[in-house]
């Protein structure tokens, strides 16, 4: 049975998928103080929210058995990403079941502040009939500029047009053969704030995107430029937009979002010429429904079968994929812990090597597991595919990756190479056809073997008569060899043992293995578990 909580006013209609499953019971518990969330998160499995409530460090500290954050919405910015993924806690949203609603509701935005319906309904309200006052404009031959061309901005930018405005887009990720397609002309910031005569901002809150529209970019605006915000609150700075409107630098301006939310004590809301409404860009019945519906949906997904279609800290994971990388998967993680007991040492750099037909595939997964295989022998359980890479960072190793469609002998080879100032250890491993993982180059020897939970790597001299004293001394201590694989540069060379043995061996058992003459050196490599 998994516990979820459901922590702001979500669709419980949406929800039924979660409340109706047998394996899942749903506490549907809102409007809870950060100490209150505190007291009783440790026994849930997954957590639900919307915007309001804030997800922070002590929270997710309290989250022992927390294995998803679900966003019912688009934004995440109520959650603290960094610390739940260094935490190894999964977040994930609905990013496309409130797009239509936040769209129309940018539409509306546009229509109500080009012809002045919330100022022309209070001013009638009040008595008047004031027809010359709120005289608008007409938005067919405008041109609309959009700064962030994903969902909801594109949505804007089709239903713009069907009202004959000219679109300028900025994304830095719209492309010029699908801005063709969609007949929007691609256009710098510059651009669209010299030649809009409205502006609709659809990117997240960023570093990059806080400020965006800003003094400078008003200065460069048309003065009769009316824009909106019903994305996040700061991409627009605040302060600069009421400079502008006060002199007179731009017309008008329509925000759902502020960047402090409730937005109760800002003139914002109080400015004749900005028109508000509280962040309800996806407070629709259908969009309520939709969000809840998908994480409902995708939580059962996860915990029944792995499968995660919107990942917010991790690669997007499913079930099917991992079945068809499960070799891959099972080998690499093992890789790493082969490679960070050889290495004995703690590495300062991972390099990894794709080659061949696996260096097409997204390797996200297997490049998680690789890592998790390195840290799992020091941070043990804590370590899982959403924290790899993070408590990597943190134990001040850095890593990259190089791929290469090009075979290097097998169909598929995954190289990992541990390095720091003094030395560097090269593990390679592939998948054969028909026999499973292998690992296929320790440094520069060629060998060919399964890992085993139980084997010794030992470095010594091609000679004849070794292999026998290495069998007599084990069989001495009880143990029974599995497999045995040679690997050597030349005769009577250096060469490589690796042994695969039944149980652990000893340390007094590979003290008198060392005083074989020829054995230079033993290293010990147990594994958690055999491929
Ligand atoms: N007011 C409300 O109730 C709602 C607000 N939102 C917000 O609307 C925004 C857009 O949502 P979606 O369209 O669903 O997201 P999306 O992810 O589909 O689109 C965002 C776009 O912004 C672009 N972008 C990112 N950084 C940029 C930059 N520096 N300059 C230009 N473009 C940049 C991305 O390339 C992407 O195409 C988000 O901030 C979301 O939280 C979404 C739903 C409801
Ligand atoms: O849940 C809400 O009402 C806010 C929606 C939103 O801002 C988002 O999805 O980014």
């Amino acid at each position: 049975m998994f516990k979820v909580i459901v922590v702001d006013p979500i669709s419980e209609e949406g929800l039924k998928s979660l409340t109706d499953h047998e394996q899942f019971e749903v506490d549907i518990n809102t409007g809870l103080s950060e100490s209150e969330l505190i007291n009783i998160i440790d026994s849930y499995d997954a957590l639900i929210v919307r915007s309001q409530t804030q997800i922070t460090p002590p929270i997710l500290d309290a989250a022992k058995n927390l294995r998803v954050v679900a966003r019912a919405g688009v934004g995440v910015d109520n959650i603290d990403i960094n610390y739940a993924t260094k935490q190894g806690i999964l977040v994930i949203n609905a990013p496309d079941g409130n797009t239509i609603s936040a769209t129309e509701h940018s539409m509306a935005m546009i229509l109500s502040m080009a012809r002045n319906i919330p100022e022309a309904h209070r001013s009638l309200q009040d008595g008047n009939w004031d027809r010359k006052k709120y005289r608008g404009t007409e938005l067919y031959k405008k041109t609309l500029g959009v700064i962030g061309a994903g969902r909801i901005g594109l949505g804007v930018a089709k239903r713009a047009q069907s009202f004959g405005m000219n679109i300028l887009a900025f994304d830095p990720y719209l492309s010029s053969d699908d801005a063709k397609r969609l007949e929007i002309t691609r256009a710098t910031v510059d651009e669209i704030a010299e030649q809009a005569d409205f502006i609709t901002v659809h990117t997240p809150l960023t570093p990059k995107t806080k400020g965006l529209v800003n003094e400078d970019f008003f200065n460069k605006a048309k003065p009769n430029l009316q824009i909106i915000n019903v994305a996040r609150g700061g991409i627009i700075d605040e302060d600069a937009l009421i400079k502008a409107l006060d002199e007179g630098k731009i017309e008008k301006a329509a925000l759902d979002v502020f960047t402090e939310e409730p937005a109760n004590n800002t003139p914002l809301t109080q400015h004749e010429k900005i028109i508000v409404t509280p962040h309800l860009g996806a407070s629709t019945i259908e969009a309520q429904e939709k969000v809840a519906v998908s994480v409902a949906n995708e939580i059962i997904d996860i915990f029944e079968n792995n499968n995660v279609l919107h990942a917010v800290n991790a690669p997007q994971m499913s079930g099917e994929v991992e079945e068809e990388l499960r070799p891959f998967v099972e080998l690499s993680r093992t890789t790493g812990e082969v490679g960070i007991q050889l290495f004995e040492k703690g590495p300062r750099e991972l390099k990894i090597k794709y080659h061949g037909e696996i260096a097409l595939d997204d390797t996200s997964l297997i490049t998680r597991q690789l890592v998790m295989g390195v840290l799992q022998q020091d941070l043990g359980d804590h370590v899982n595919l959403i924290n790899a890479l993070v408590l990597l960072n943190e134990q001040g190793v850095t890593y990259q990756i190089e791929k290469n469609s090009k075979k290097y002998g097998f169909s598929n080879y995954i190289e990992l190479e541990l390095v720091n100032k003094e030395h560097s250890i090269k593990i390679g491993s592939t998948v054969l056809n028909g026999y499973g993982p292998r690992i296929v180059r320790i440094n520069d020897y060629p060998v060919d073997f399964k890992p085993e939970k139980h084997m010794l790597l030992i470095h010594h001299n091609d000679q004849p008569g070794i292999v026998g004293k290495m069998g007599q001394i084990l069989g001495e201590h009880g143990i029974n060899i599995a497999s045995m694989h040679l690997g050597r540069h030349s005769i009577g060379g250096e060469a490589l043992m690796v042994l695969s043995i039944d149980d652990e061996a000893s340390e007094e058992t590979i003290a008198d293995l060392f005083a074989i003459e020829g054995f230079q050196s033993i290293n010990k490599v147990e594994l958690n578990q055999s491929l």
